[in-house]
């Protein structure tokens, strides 16, 4: 069971701008990728083709030996389930949010209830909160709320982008430790778009270093020279930054 990039490019609708470049990678169960890379490096754009939000314009992806466009995108959506990074509950409750993707699933009463109760607790998401709707929550509970409805569906492949971006230092922790370890308890892939190297160390068995729409890394993460990556960051900032107050 896997989920491949084989040589995946990605143009703009025009064909003048290449957004995502050549990007090959191969991930199986257990499986936590980490991708990093400053703003605008392509992170988002790589999980929106994951989640068939997008196809490429060149190359193919392949879920359990298929390849994504040839399966419809709502079964695509079933199994591989994206938290993207500014989450919404449509107007929902917090308890109806989770709820409402079981019920589309045809999951029955009884373990809507129990699956509620598991990820709430294994999220430590207290129960004053199921009344709430998304006004009276801030931007990290939605969040939070939005990976506890996507775990609540049980996928075979979880996409986080910037999960942890509006939350604070302890939810980021309780988060990477429960993603540790689920993709050791069930068959399950975890790729997370972060900027935080410190969190990505903790959290991945393999690596993406993205830079401009091109892979400029791809492996293990025992193999990471975290320091130098980090510089590598500081460095690139600086150049958009420069870019950026050069053509404002
Ligand atoms: N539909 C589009 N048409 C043209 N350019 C696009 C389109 N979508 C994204 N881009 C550009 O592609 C680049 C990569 O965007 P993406 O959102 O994947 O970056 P990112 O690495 O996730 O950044 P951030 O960390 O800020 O979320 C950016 O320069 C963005 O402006």
């Amino acid at each position: 069971m896997s989920l491949t990039l084989d040589r995946v490019s990605l143009m703009t609708a025009s064909g003048r701008l290449m957004l995502l470049e050549d990007i090959s990678l191969r991930l199986t169960w257990g499986d936590r990728l980490g991708v990093v890379g400053i703003s605008g490096a392509g992170k988002s754009l790589l999980l929106r083709l994951l989640n068939r939000l997008q196809d490429p314009t060149a190359g193919r992806i392949l879920w359990r030996d298929r390849p994504l466009t040839e399966i419809p995108s709502l079964e695509v959506r079933r199994e591989i389930v994206l938290v993207p990074q500014e989450s919404t509950l449509l107007g929902m409750t917090v308890h109806e949010a989770i709820a409402y993707p079981l019920t589309l699933r045809g999951v029955g009463t009884a373990e809507i209830q129990h699956r509620l109760d598991e990820w709430c607790d294994r999220l430590k998401i207290p129960s004053d909160w199921l009344p709430k709707t998304e006004l009276q929550l801030s931007l990290g509970q939605r969040q939070w709320v939005a990976i506890a409805r996507a775990l609540a569906t049980q996928p075979q492949v979880l996409l986080l982008d910037e999960p942890t971006s509006a939350l604070d230092v302890g939810r980021g922790e309780i988060l990477i430790n429960l993603l540790n370890h689920l993709t050791e308890e069930r068959s399950l892939i975890v790729v997370m778009a972060n900027h935080q190297l410190d969190q990505v160390r903790q959290f991945a068995s393999q690596v993406l270093h993205l830079q401009g729409g091109r892979r400029v890394a791809y492996g293990p993460a025992t193999d990471v020279d975290w320091p130098g990556l980090h510089d590598n960051f500081v460095a690139a900032r600086q150049r958009a930054d420069e870019n950026w107050n050069l053509n404002p």
